[in-house]
C-alpha cells in the first residue's frame, strides 16, 4: 500500500494538513521533524544550534530510511528534505508525492505564527523565504501532484489529495 508524502516549502501546510489527511483516510502520520525529534531526544532548534544544519541534515535522512519502508501512512516532510536526491528516491519508491505551494505573503504570514524554524531565524524573513524559494523551486515541482494553498483551508487541500487519490487508485471510491 502506497504512502502519500507531502512535500513543499516552510508553512506550506505540511505538518498540519498531513496530520488531517491521515486522520480522514485513516492511514498513520509521520512528520519527520517530529520523528527526528523523538528519535534524538533534542527539539530541531536546539539540534541547530548545537551541532548546525549539516548535522540535522543526516539526521533527517537517517528517519527517512526508516520511515521510507512505512506503509498505508501519510508522511510530512521538512521543507528541506528534496535537497538530497537520496531522500527522495527512498520516500517515491514507496509512496505517491504530493507538493504543497504557497504565495510569499501566505508563508511569511504562516511561518510567522511561531517561530520553530532556524533557517527563518533573521531579520529580513522575506528575502531569506525569496532566496531559498529560488534555490528549491524545481525540487518542489517534481512531484505527482502540486496543490496551492494560499487560498484554500486545511481542509479543502485535504479534500483535493484525496480525490487525486481516488483518481489514482490509491484510495477506493467513498469511505
Ligand atoms: N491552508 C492553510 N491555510 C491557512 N493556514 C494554514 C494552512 N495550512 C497550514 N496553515 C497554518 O500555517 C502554519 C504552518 O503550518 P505547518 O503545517 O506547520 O506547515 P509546514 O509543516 O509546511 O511548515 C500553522 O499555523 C498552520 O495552522
Ligand atoms: O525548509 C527547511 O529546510 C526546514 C523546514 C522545517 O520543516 P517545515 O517545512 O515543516 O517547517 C524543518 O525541517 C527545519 O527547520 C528545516
Ligand atoms: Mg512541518
Amino acid at each position: 500500500m502506497k504512502n502519500v508524502i507531502l512535500i513543499g516549502f516552510m508553512g506550506t501546510g505540511k505538518t498540519s494538513t498531513g496530520r488531517l489527511l491521515a486522520n480522514r483516510v485513516g492511514y498513520s502520520f509521520i512528520d519527520t521533524d517530529n520523528k527526528i525529534e523523538a528519535v534524538n531526544k533534542m527539539s530541531i532548534p536546539e539540534m541547530f544550534q548545537k551541532y548546525g544544519e549539516k548535522y540535522f541534515r543526516e539526521r533527517e535522512t537517517e528517519v527517512i530510511e526508516t520511515i521510507a519502508k512505512y506503509h498505508h501512512a501519510v508522511i510530512s516532510t521538512g521543507g528541506g528534505v528534496v535537497l538530497n536526491p537520496h531522500n527522495m528516491n527512498l520516500l517515491s519508491q514507496n509512496g505517491v508525492v504530493v507538493s504543497l505551494t504557497a504565495s510569499i505573503d501566505s508563508i511569511l504570514e504562516r511561518t510567522s505564527r511561531r517561530n520553530s524554524r532556524p533557517l527563518l531565524e533573521t531579520v529580513d524573513r522575506r528575502k531569506v523565504i525569496e532566496e531559498l524559494l529560488k534555490a528549491r523551486i524545481e525540487f518542489y515541482h517534481k512531484a505527482d501532484c502540486v496543490i496551492d494553498t494560499s487560498n484554500i483551508s486545511p481542509l479543502q487541500v485535504t479534500d483535493k489529495i484525496i480525490d487525486f487519490m481516488r483518481k489514482g487508485g490509491i484510495l477506493r471510491a467513498r469511505g
